[in-house]
């Protein structure tokens, strides 16, 4: 088999002499470097048809027996993404479209930098092909892991993960004593990264890789990257301040943003009415919620798009019109049943609003009087022994800040209703290592989610099998750590401390918000549950979402 990397390309260092001229795309370099064992089936659609290369393609069905099939809306982006478009992708959570991406940049050829000393070719180096920014490290180490599942399903000679995919996030200083090192020595095909650590890396060594040289720049979950206002036409004072704020104090994404694109928004501000050169790399924004104010951002505010951008949602394709700039594209999933519960001192009770075939009135679905005793009967009693093995000394000297009746209520379903795994979401600034020993108090099989760690998370990653467990498993993580994850065998997403998650003066915020969390479930056609535990003052907040999203609050009878 062809060597995937010529070990000699990595002897140049040269990168102050690169310039644009000199980059040169080389598609045997990646080319050669899946093989894979399980020819694709020829009943369906397969992902070569698709436009995948047939080694890659052999991987991923390798790597994936379940996913036989690319849905329209991947055949479309991988498409698209090979013939160089910009591109908006947009379509519910859970329909494929992180998945998509990330096959359409294992598809790209490899970018390679050439030593233009060298007349032999010898000089040629890999670059960077692909910058994937993503909003926490869960995310990127979930893409990784399915990099890594597809690199292992070649069946000789695979090539090294880092030299196609390396993570960088913010973890202390390793992104810049591990990260940078392992960047420069071996530039990866794609890099997948927060833009707070791409910022510090380059601020460290501006030459450890050239932003504007990328092929592709890929923003996942773009609306939570950049944040924008709702668009005012009579913005009061107040508006306006904010407004100034964030042009004054941009984060990260945008700042990066700027810097890699300054070249094509002048371009575009002198060419509005004109189809004129492409201006690298490659731009993708993808999300289940991309507002009116964000693509006024990209198409007018910024110019970084123009109007050969090709959108691609639910299978629909077409290029971008100023018509598009005056509709909000919103995308809840119908599998997806909400319940709200009002947990009190005293009971927990269904959101008085919400209806079931048989009963239309609220009635008390658990009395702490008649079961107080339901931690200690729980079927989870092998957990509780566990629990003095984590009791914090530190934890169980202090009162807890999280509200207990929430807490109760969640344990209560979750010991009831849970087959095998569900997930608890706390607002950013709370505490998940206290909700985590509070729950395991309870009873409750609790743990930080963290998807680097098997029993946290990584083994979830591809368990699609949502059988009930003996030991059913609660994952505990916050608001601002959970876009994007994919736990195929998720039933339940408890959310706690809505109020928190409420924008005050952000309204679409707060409710691309609550659409993102529940959308851990209901994903690729599978039924789940959303259930908001509130006390009686977030009662009103919810209900506002509930009606705004048109979506129907269904009791919850688990415990009745
Ligand atoms: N063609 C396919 N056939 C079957 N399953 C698929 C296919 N593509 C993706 N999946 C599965 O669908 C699930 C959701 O994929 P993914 O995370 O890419 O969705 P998403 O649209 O990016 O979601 P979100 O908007 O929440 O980020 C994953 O478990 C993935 O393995």
């Amino acid at each position: 088999m062809k060597s995937f990397l010529p070990t000699s390309i990595f002897r140049k260092r040269n990168w102050t002499r690169l310039t644009l001229q000199n980059i040169r795309l080389i598609s045997q370099a990646t080319e050669g470097y899946i093989q894979a064992r399980l020819p694709p089936s020829k009943s369906v659609p397969s992902f070569e048809d698709a436009g995948l290369r047939p080694l890659l393609a052999q991987a991923v069905n390798t790597a994936f027996p379940n996913i036989v099939s690319p849905t329209e809306l991947q055949s479309t982006l991988i498409r698209n993404v090979s013939e160089g478009k910009d591109i908006i992708l947009q379509d519910e959570t859970g329909s494929g479209k992180s998945f998509g991406l990330i096959l359409a940049l294992l598809n790209k050829p490899r970018m390679v930098f050439t030593d233009d000393m060298s007349t032999d070719g010898t000089g040629d180096r890999p670059a960077l092909t692909s910058l994937v920014l993503v909003p926490h490290r869960d995310l990127a180490f979930q893409m990784l892991h399915w990099i890594d599942l597809i690199v292992q399903a070649s069946a000789d000679n695979p090539p090294s993960l880092t030299s196609i995919a390396q993570v960088l996030v913010r973890e202390g200083r390793r992104h810049i004593t591990e990260g940078l090192p392992l960047i420069r020595n071996e530039p990866p095909h794609i890099l997948i990264a927060t833009p707070a650590s791409v910022m510090e890396v380059l601020k460290q060594d501006p030459s450890a890789f050239h932003l504007k040289e990328l092929s592709t720049v890929v923003l996942d979950e773009v609306d939570y990257m950049i944040e924008t206002l709702p668009l005012n036409n009579k913005p009061n004072k107040e508006h306006l301040q904010r407004m100034n704020n964030l042009r004054k104090h941009p984060g990260p994404a945008r700042v990066l943003l700027d810097d890699i694109y300054e070249n094509r928004a002048k371009f575009n501000a002198k060419n509005r009415e004109v189809d004129g050169p492409h201006h690298s790399p490659q731009l993708i924004l993808s999300s289940a919620t991309i507002r009116r104010q964000l693509k006024h951002y990209f198409f007018s505010e910024k110019q970084f798009l123009g109007k050969e951008v090709v959108k691609i949602r639910r299978s629909v394709m077409r290029l971008h019109g100023q018509d598009e700039l005056a509709t909000d594209d919103l995308a809840i999933h119908s599998m997806i049943s909400h319940h709200v519960l009002v947990a009190s001192e005293a009971d927990i009770v269904n959101l008085p609003s919400a209806v079931t075939a048989e009963e239309k009135h609220p009635a008390p679905i658990y009395s702490k009087e008649a079961n107080n005793e339901f931690a200690s009967s729980s079927p989870l009693d092998q957990i509780a022994d566990s629990t003095a093995a984590s009791r914090s000394v530190e934890f169980s000297m202090t009162p807890s800040p999280l509200n207990q009746n929430l807490l109760e209520a969640v344990a209560a379903v979750f010991a009831l209703d849970v087959p095998s795994l569900a997930l608890l979401v706390i607002p950013s600034n709370g505490s998940v290592r206290r909700a985590v020993y509070d729950l395991r108090e309870m009873g409750v099989n609790a743990l930080g989610m963290d998807l680097l760690d098997k029993d946290r998370g990584r083994s979830y990653l591809l368990q699609s099998d949502g059988e009930q467990k003996a030991n059913p498993r609660l994952l505990v993580c916050t608001s601002s750590s959970i876009r994007g994850v994919d736990f195929p065998s998720l039933s339940h997403v408890f959310i706690l401390g809505f109020e928190a998650l409420i924008a005050k003066d952000n309204w679409t915020l707060t409710l691309d918000t609550y659409i993102h969390l529940c959308g851990r479930v209901g994903r690729f056609k599978k039924p789940g549950k959303v259930i908001t535990v509130v006390n009686e003052k977030g009662v009103s907040g919810i209900e506002k979402v509930l009606h705004t999203l048109d979506v129907i609050a269904v009791r919850l009878d688990a415990l009745g």
